[in-house]
């Protein structure tokens, strides 16, 4: 695939260069360090410099600059003078970064081709033909607003009121909520004893995400309507510890609640109970292992054991991996598997559709082919790092300024650069909000709104960011994959992957946030140079995307960049803070898992090209010495390793994210030396088989936990 920008690395026309000694240094310092890289430009002619001497921007020449195609929604506003102006005036030359110069080739992108895995959303099917209670029917059909099933709900609900467990797959977007909540709901409602409030838990759901607790328990509260003595509750993090007690206390039948906070209760509540249980449900399962949420998972399987021992086990997902075979291997007893996949598309079965199979669920090369919305259109692009900003800017403003109703989110792979792109484009993409360098801005924006979310936020301020997204019309948040998984925001229309994800699975679920329930929705994920590869990477598991070029021109994005330069270079502080995001990024990158590492390598990337996305002049000098040094150090000292890791261990970056929010701050997460290490804890230390467990289930256990292991190992290496 030719990646359509590729026109963005020759050279521009668009200024004259004067190479002054300053600059011609720099041009030997940038040659040193592209021949070092593997994102390495071609060689570069004597008076050519990687930084533009320095050079007067005048009004005229920025209006100048927007000029073309979209001239009109362009025009630079004069008068408005924010700090970025101020500077301007009190600096009379402006460095501008050469954005065309000396990039890496854009590859050419093999294209394999790939017949992705599809499934059929809707069925024909009507929820009164199940046999449901008519006020349970008449709530899906007047509250809820729906008459058919989809395809997972058509095969699961008549399973799960069998009584069977199960273990369930389909698409994002697909209805798997009410998969389950549907069964739940009838089952519970017509127990011949009719359910007390202070009975306690008869069913609990765990969820990897705050939100999506959130959003379950709406959805299972709008079921139970006509059932008002059956009470359901949520319990996550970041929530008053005291009031979820006293609503422990009084009694919650239907409870849904994130791990961590569960734990939590487990641990030092006595009113939490579990004799009662018969439905336990895991959403989003394999997400619930990743997240590292193993030993919160061994405690609460222990205390539902020790109480209960005849219930129904569900575990969901748009994506069965290895993960969630394991954890259906302890928690569920003889399952049907469920999996919606349309075989049709499959040449090799062209005849064979649902499937509704008893255990063993789909293992092997199916586990890896994951189901895309047909109405998700997929793009791919390259961009050189220097472009990477611009790039960004450029197309929200094209999506969500200039289209009418765009509701796009972006995904970052930490919660600081969420914190630094957010305020970045605060300050200079919104002239409303005193932008600094609105002179060479569009006017006021009345379309552009910018929301952040990530799992530093105050809980307060996520469920109302989360609220307030999910009814708006339009608008963008920037965030981590803290809301990645199961969040329906209604009418998403774009998806932009700005760091890619560390599985196949999370590229799932983050694109699955669009074109949900037959809707339709883009999604758009940019890539390095050096990281073209990827799509290689995506296309073995059945995903295909298509190549797109932003059409830029060059002036505008030059002037872009030159404005997130300006912002950033105009304190010291702003450059820390920039300089801090840049690191936050390396860090992030380092994590990505060794079956990817050879796509996503620190080494790969060109520092100072990486670093003018973050809207720096230059790479920053101590970074890497920085880290080498922090490593050598702690391969010295292991006693420094704790505490220099206390505020930005990796794994603390990526956890965050899904803490029960109980302790204050990041330093929530405890750190855990890694399996096999001095001091290490083995992970599912608790768990023992119990008699639930029978059926020789405890070989089989011991093979689990040393799978697990294993893989947890891997995954805190990489
Ligand atoms: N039978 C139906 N008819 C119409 N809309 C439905 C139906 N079932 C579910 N929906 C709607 O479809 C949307 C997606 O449902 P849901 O969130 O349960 O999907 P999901 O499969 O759990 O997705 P994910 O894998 O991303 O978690 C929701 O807005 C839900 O209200």
């Amino acid at each position: 695939m030719a990646a359509a920008d590729s026109s963005l690395s020759d050279n521009p026309r668009t200024f004259s260069r004067r190479p002054s000694a300053q600059a011609s240094r720099q041009a030997k310092a940038t040659k040193r360090k592209h021949q070092a890289s593997s994102e390495a430009p071609p060689a570069k002619r004597r008076n050519e410099t990687s930084f533009l001497p320095a050079k007067k921007t005048s009004v005229k020449e920025t209006q100048r600059a927007f000029k073309g195609n979209t001239q009109k929604t362009f025009t630079p506003k004069k008068q408005s003078v924010g700090p970025s102006d101020r500077n301007q005036e009190e600096r009379p030359c402006i460095k501008t970064s050469s954005l065309f110069k000396n990039n890496p080739d854009i590859p050419e992108l093999h294209r394999p081709v790939v017949k992705q895995v599809q499934e059929k959303v809707f069925t024909s099917a009507a929820f009164h033909e199940l046999g449901l209670h008519p006020h349970l029917i008449s709530t899906i059909n007047t509250v809820l607003k729906m008459s058919s099933m989809t395809s997972v709900q058509k095969q699961s609900i008549p399973v799960l009121l069998e009584g069977r467990d199960a273990l369930v797959r389909s698409q994002t977007g697909s209805g798997k909520t009410l998969a389950y909540c549907i069964p739940v709901v009838q089952s519970l409602q017509a127990m011949k004893s009719k359910i007390q409030r202070s009975d306690g838990p008869y069913a609990l759901v765990l969820v990897p995400t705050r939100e999506l607790a959130l959003q379950s328990f709406d959805t299972v509260q709008k079921l139970l309507k006509p059932f008002t003595w059956i009470v359901p509750g949520v319990l996550m993090g970041g929530e008053k510890r005291k009031s979820e007690k006293a609503r422990l206390r009084k009694g919650i039948n239907i409870l849904i609640s994130t791990p961590g906070r569960l734990v939590d209760h487990i641990k030092s509540t006595k009113n939490i109970h579990f004799s009662r249980l018969r439905w336990l449900v895991f959403d989003e399962a394999d997400r619930i292992l990743d997240l590292g949420f193993e030993r919160d998972i061994t405690v609460i399987l222990n205390a539902v054991n020790a109480e209960c021992q005849k219930r129904q086990n569900v575990l969901l997902s748009a994506t069965l991996t290895e993960g969630v075979t394991r954890l259906a291997d302890i928690s569920l007893h003889d399952p049907v598997s469920i999996s919606v996949l349309d075989k049709s598309h499959d040449q090799l079965n062209p005849k064979d559709k649902a499937v509704r199979e008893v255990c063993p669920p789909p293992a092997g090369d199916e586990l890896d082919n994951f189901a895309i919305p047909e109405s998700l259109e997929q793009h791919v692009t390259v961009v050189p790092s220097k472009l990477r900003l611009v790039c960004l800017a450029a197309f929200i403003l094209q999506k969500c300024k200039f289209e009418k109703d765009q509701k796009m989110v972006v995904f970052f792979s930490s919660c600081e650069l969420v914190e630094f792109h957010y305020s970045l484009f605060l300050q200079t993409l919104l002239s409303s909000s005193g932008a600094p360098a609105s002179g060479q801005l569009p006017s006021a924006s009345t379309r552009l709104k910018f929301l952040r979310l990530h799992g530093n936020m105050e809980q307060e301020e996520r469920t109302a960011v989360f609220q307030e997204f999910s009814h708006s019309r339009r608008g963008v948040l920037l965030c981590t994959d803290v809301a990645a998984r199961g969040l329906d925001l209604p009418q998403v229309t774009w998806i932009v992957q700005y760091n890619a994800p560390s599985s196949p699975a999370e590229y799932i679920h983050r694109i699955g946030r669009t074109a949900r329930i037959g809707c339709h929705g883009s999604s758009l994920l940019i890539l390095a140079p050096s990281e073209a590869e990827y799509v290689n990477s995506l296309a073995s598991h059945k995903i295909k995307s298509h190549a797109v070029g932003p059409q830029e021109i060059r002036e505008r994005a030059t002037v872009l960049q030159t404005v997130f330069e300006d912002y950033v270079h105009s304190s010291e502080r702003r450059v820390s803070w920039a300089k801090k995001a840049l690191q936050s990024f390396i860090q992030a990158y380092a994590t990505y898992p060794r079956e990817l590492k050879h796509i996503f390598h620190v080494r790969s990337l060109h520092l100072g090209h990486v670093a003018k996305s973050f809207g720096l002049r230059d790479a920053p000098r101590n970074l890497s010495a920085l880290t080498r040094k922090k490593r050598k150090a702690h391969l010295k000292r292991p006693d420094l390793h704790k505490k220099t890791q206390s505020k930005h261990s990796l794994t603390e970056i990526l956890r965050s994210e899904y803490s029960s929010g109980i302790e204050p701050g990041v330093a929530k997460v405890k750190k855990q030396n890694a399996p096999g290490e001095p001091g290490s804890r083995p992970l599912w230390p608790s768990l023992q088989p119990t008699p639930c467990f029978g059926h020789g289930k405890t070989l089989k256990w011991r093979k689990t936990q040393k799978a697990l292991q294993q893989d947890s190992k891997t995954s805190q290496k990489v």
